[in-house]
């Protein structure tokens, strides 16, 4: 968040870890204003803090201290870094903690304690210091680092570093986006994007874990070894767990394959499960988590366009049966996402490519601004490569999917379980289900709900929803990505069949989600049959 009223961050830590050098050093390389909650404090009470204390004493003190905090929250564009025990007070952290939910970066500046202790005694004036300086600062350091690590949504470790390179690593971190979910009957969290984000992961497991089990596919190698190490930095006992690829890891099978190893390895409720991979794997390790003992934590770090916009998010977690997909698993939210953009560089152009119908569903069904982004840049969109195309797209990427990632958690935060308006993020999905149970999972989510959203459109202009330009600009958009927008199917009454069971329907009664306009969305229930079958010719390849 970096408004023209909020600051893009607020900087907290113990004293000496270097929180105004740093801040002020980010802040220009940011070309933002700082601000330094101490020195605004002094220039309002007009004398220095150690005198201010000496005066009127610090329950004085820290109520002014949270007045500067509360306007300086509501009115600076810029850097932000508050006193070392700032944080310490219920009025500060109520304040903190509204400004991260409207996505606010509070980062917890954590320099080695010798350093911070040294930098500390060496600058004088620090009331909370006096007497045996290092003593104070370590009893201080006790009582205030776990405080610290619940108030921050942001962990900047500056071990060993310059102020210039911390503060290089502070702007990356700043540069992250942050999009909170909080879902009544659910613990909230945060959904982090951005480049470099899974360093993050530490602090979204916490501290309580002693077993971590590792969920990922093969082809994701490279990243699972990447937070395997981060894991066994961390000290946790890590269970390497590679499950089959693709659709072929959403099976009851492989769920028992790891429930069996969970036991072996000895997981007990306290223990965690984080999923590496695309969206079945987030699926998958979701639903182990879900399972295990009746639900233990676990952390989605999504690799895939896909799953980086919506699978990891939202607690929607399971597997496909024979019955058909998706027909079992549970609604079991994550503790965090850490949709880490720098993985998707090994992410192949097809799947790259399906991960895009998902996104042009959320623009379809509530923010066309992702419609213009999509329509702006399909030509690069549609060429990507591997290897080259992350550096040039990365703002658009990040763009597409912090505003994809924003219309999920509008749908969950106010449907957790699905009773009604989560319904719309399935707009397409009806004949999606089917089409991918029918094509035996050869067929990749993102192309089967592409041709499932012009199937929806076919079928609302012929409800008289929406006008035919609006079903051909289905069409051009979703071409102009490189997606499918037909499927050859001859016999109609399988398909009406799987609609029959999605999980939408009531009864015998179809249900779909359809739109009457970009961004308005609407219930449809038992469309008349010519109209569900006419539709269905429209899509005919
Ligand atoms: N839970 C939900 O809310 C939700 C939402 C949407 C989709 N889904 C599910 O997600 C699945 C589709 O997800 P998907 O499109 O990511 O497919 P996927 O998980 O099958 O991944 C596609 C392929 O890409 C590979 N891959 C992933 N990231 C990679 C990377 N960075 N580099 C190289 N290869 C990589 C995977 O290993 C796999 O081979 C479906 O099962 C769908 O039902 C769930
Ligand atoms: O999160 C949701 O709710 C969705 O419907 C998101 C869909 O995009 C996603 O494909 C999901 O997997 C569909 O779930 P299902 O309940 O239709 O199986």
């Amino acid at each position: 968040m970096c408004s023209s009223a909020a600051p893009c961050a607020v900087i907290i830590g113990m004293m000496g870890a270097g929180k105004t050098r740093v801040g002020r050093e980010v802040a220009h390389l940011m070309d933002i204003p700082f601000v330094d909650a101490d020195i605004a404090i002094e220039h309002q009470i007009g004398m220095t803090i150690p005198e201010f204390f000496e005066q009127f004493g610090e329950p004085e003190f820290r109520r002014i201290e949270a007045d500067v905090i509360e306007h300086t929250l509501a009115t600076h564009p810029g850097v932000f870094s508050l006193g070392g025990g700032a944080p310490m007070t219920e009025r500060v952290q109520q304040l903190l903690e509204t400004y991260k939910a409207q996505g606010g970066k509070v980062l917890y500046l954590m320099a080695a304690p010798e350093e911070a202790m040294e930098r500390a005694r060496r600058g004088g004036g620090r009331p909370m210091l006096n007497g045996d300086a290092d003593a104070r600062w370590m009893a201080l350091y006790e009582q205030r680092d776990p405080v610290f690590r619940q108030v921050a949504n942001v962990l900047v470790s500056t071990h060993g570093l310059t102020p210039t390179i911390a503060a290089k690593k502070v702007q990356h971190m700043i540069d992250q986006r942050i999009v909170h979910v909080s879902s009544a009957g659910a613990q909230p969290y945060d959904v982090c994007i951005g480049d470099g984000v899974l360093t993050s992961l530490e602090h979204m497991l916490g501290k309580q874990p002693v077993r971590v089990a590792l969920i990922h596919t093969q082809p994701v190698q490279r990243h699972s070894d990447r937070v395997r190490t981060l894991l066994r930095k961390a000290g946790y006992q890590v269970s390497d767990i590679t499950i089959p690829d693709a659709e072929a890891g959403k099976t009851v099978q492989v769920a028992d394959g790891v429930w069996r190893r969970l036991g072996d390895d000895g997981f007990t409720r306290s223990d965690a499960i984080v999923g590496v991979g695309g969206g079945a794997a987030t699926d998958v390790a979701g639903f182990i988590a879900a399972t295990w003992m009746r639900g233990i934590r676990y952390v989605n770090c999504p690799t895939s366009l896909l799953a980086m916009v919506d699978a990891s998010t939202g607690g929607k977690t399971g597997i496909n049966t024979a019955a058909g997909k998706n027909l079992v698993g549970s609604f079991y939210m994550p503790s965090g996402v850490l949709a880490d953009t720098s993985t998707l560089i090994s992410l192949p152009n097809d799947i790259f490519i399906e991960g895009l119908g998902e996104v042009a569903k959320s623009g379809f069904i509530m923010d066309a601004e992702i419609l213009h982004i999509l329509q702006n840049h399909a030509d690069q969109l549609r060429q990507w490569q591997p290897e080259t195309s992350l550096e040039e797209l990365q703002p658009v990427v990040c763009e597409l999917i912090e505003r994809t990632v924003r219309v999920k958690v509008h749908h969950v935060n106010a449907d957790f379980t699905e009773q009604g308006l989560r319904e719309f993020l399935n707009y397409g999905h009806t004949l999606a289900h089917a089409i991918e149970a029918l094509e035996h999972f050869s067929w990749r989510h993102g192309n089967a709900v592409a041709v499932g959203m012009v199937y929806a459109a076919e079928l609302a202009h012929l409800l008289g929803m929406i006008d035919q330009d609006l079903v051909d600009m289905h069409r051009s958009l979703l071409t102009s990505l490189g997606l499918p927008i037909s499927w050859k199917h001859d016999n109609f009454d399988d398909v009406l069949a799987l609609m029959h069971k999605d999980k939408k329907a009531r009864g015998n009664m179809l249900r779909f989600v359809l739109i009457d306009g970009i961004g308005s969305v609407q219930h449809v229930e038992n469309p008349p049959a010519d109209a569900v079958a006419e539709a269905f010719k429209k899509i005919q390849a």
